[in-house]
Parts: structure tokens; sequence; C-alpha cells
């Protein structure tokens, strides 16, 4: 399983930096939007998946498998298990305090994962070139050290909160920018070293 050409990273990519006010290894990173569908508490239809900062440029996180993401009878359905993928490498973003957006994600899809599977993923950034940041993530089964069902090699794409502004629909929009928290998570990334 090798990633696509569009996924390495070119000749003269840098090491990943973690930020300097990176939170702390083993600290839970939170929701970056409380209605988000990977992270958000207040999202009823949502993964709620809850990831932790690790060592490095990396993360951790655990999503546990309900009935309502099925795909065949007892299993997950693989777009949901490409989500928790794409989320715990998104969580990557509050270790380099940037903001970004996934720009291509390829899966492996190795093992079924059953209903109430607690799945346990890590993610980590391979190497960083301008706006552009490569990484890689696993899913396993039952336990940080079970077998691995789930793999993804990703490329996000550094953006502004205007991206944010410029494309979200007006009314989630304004009612982010009045709560104070989402501003000051979304400012956050924003801050240079
Ligand atoms: C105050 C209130 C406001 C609220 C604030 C909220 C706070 C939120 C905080 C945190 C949110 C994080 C949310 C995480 C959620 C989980 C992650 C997701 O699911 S994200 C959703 C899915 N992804 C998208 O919707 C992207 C849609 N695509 C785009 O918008 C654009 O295509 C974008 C930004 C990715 C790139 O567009 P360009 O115009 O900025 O830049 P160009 O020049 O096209 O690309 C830059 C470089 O990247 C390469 N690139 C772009 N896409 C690529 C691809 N698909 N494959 C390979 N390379 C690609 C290009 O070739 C270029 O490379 P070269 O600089 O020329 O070397």
């Amino acid at each position: 399983m090798i990633a696509s050409d569009k996924l390495t990273p070119p000749p003269g990519a840098a090491e990943p930096v973690r930020h300097p006010d990176a939170p702390a290894p083993g600290q839970l990173l939170g929701p970056h939007y409380d209605q988000c569908f990977g992270c958000g508490g207040d999202q009823p239809h949502g993964l709620h998946l809850a990831a932790r900062a690790g060592e490095g440029v990396s993360v951790t996180a655990e999503f546990t498998v309900k009935a309502a993401h099925q795909g065949a009878p007892g299993l997950a359905h693989g777009g949901v298990l490409t989500s928790a993928l794409d989320e715990t490498l998104g969580a990557l973003s509050w270790l380099l305090r940037t903001i970004t957006v996934t720009g291509r994600l390829e899966t492996d899809f190795l093992r079924p994962v059953p209903v109430d599977t607690t799945l346990h993923l890590d993610a980590r950034v391979l190497a960083v070139a301008g706006r552009k940041i490569y990484s890689t993530a696993a899913g396993r089964l039952g336990a940080p050290e079970g077998p691995v069902a789930v793999r993804a090699d990703a490329l996000f794409v550094e953006v502004k909160v205007d991206h944010f502004v410029r494309h979200g629909r007006d009314r989630e929009i304004q009612a982010a920018m009045a709560d104070p928290d989402q501003v000051r998570r979304a400012r956050a990334f924003e801050v240079n070293p």
C-alpha cells in the first residue's frame, strides 16, 4: 500500500514542527466546532470522536462504532470510517496551530469493523511543503496495539479563517461569530510561532 504521487512529499519538504504553544501530550483537544460531524459535542448525528495530543506532531483518538454507522449488517460503513480518519488527521491542526482542510484523502480498508467496536486511531504529520501538510493515520480494533483495520494517507492544505467565512452558510457563520468560545478557538490557530 503506497500513497499515490499526489501524496508523496516533494523533494525539499520540511520536517513538521510542533508549535511551542501546542497542547501538552495527553491533553484532550476538544471539538474545533460544536456542530462538527466528526468531533462536535452538540451534533446528535456525529461520531463524537475525542482526540488527544501526542508526542511530536501526532494525535490519538477514539471512536466507538454505533448502530447508526452501519453499511452492511453489523459492520461500519466505509465512508464513516474515512470520516473518523479525516477528523483525526484534521486534529493535527492543533499541534501545528494552523487551520487546515482536507485536500486529498486515500483510505485502505484492511479489516471489517463491527458495530460496538472502539477504533483506536492515531495520526501524525510526515512533512510540510508551503501550505501543504502530508500526514498519515491508522485505526486499530479494540486497543491502541490492536490489528489495523483502516489506514489513510492525506494532504491537508492550510487556509485562513476567511475560508470558512467566505464559503460557509450565513446562518452558521453568524452563529459561530457570535460565540466568543468559537471565535477564540478559530483565532488561536492563527497565532504564528
Ligand atoms: C470566526 C468563525 C469562523 C468559524 C471558524 C471555524 C473554525 C474551524 C477550524 C478548523 C476547521 C477544520 C475542519 C476540519 C474538518 C475535518 C477535515 C475536513 O473534512 S475539511 C472539509 C473537506 N475539505 C474541503 O472542503 C476543502 C475544499 N477544497 C478547497 O477549499 C480548496 O481546493 C483548497 C483550500 C484545498 C486548495 O485551494 P487553494 O485555491 O487555496 O489552493 P491551491 O493552489 O488549489 O492548492 C494549494 C496546493 O495544494 C495542492 N492541492 C490542493 N488540492 C489537492 C489535491 N486534492 N491533491 C493534491 N494536491 C492538491 C495544489 O496543487 C497546490 O500545490 P502547489 O502549491 O501548487 O504545489
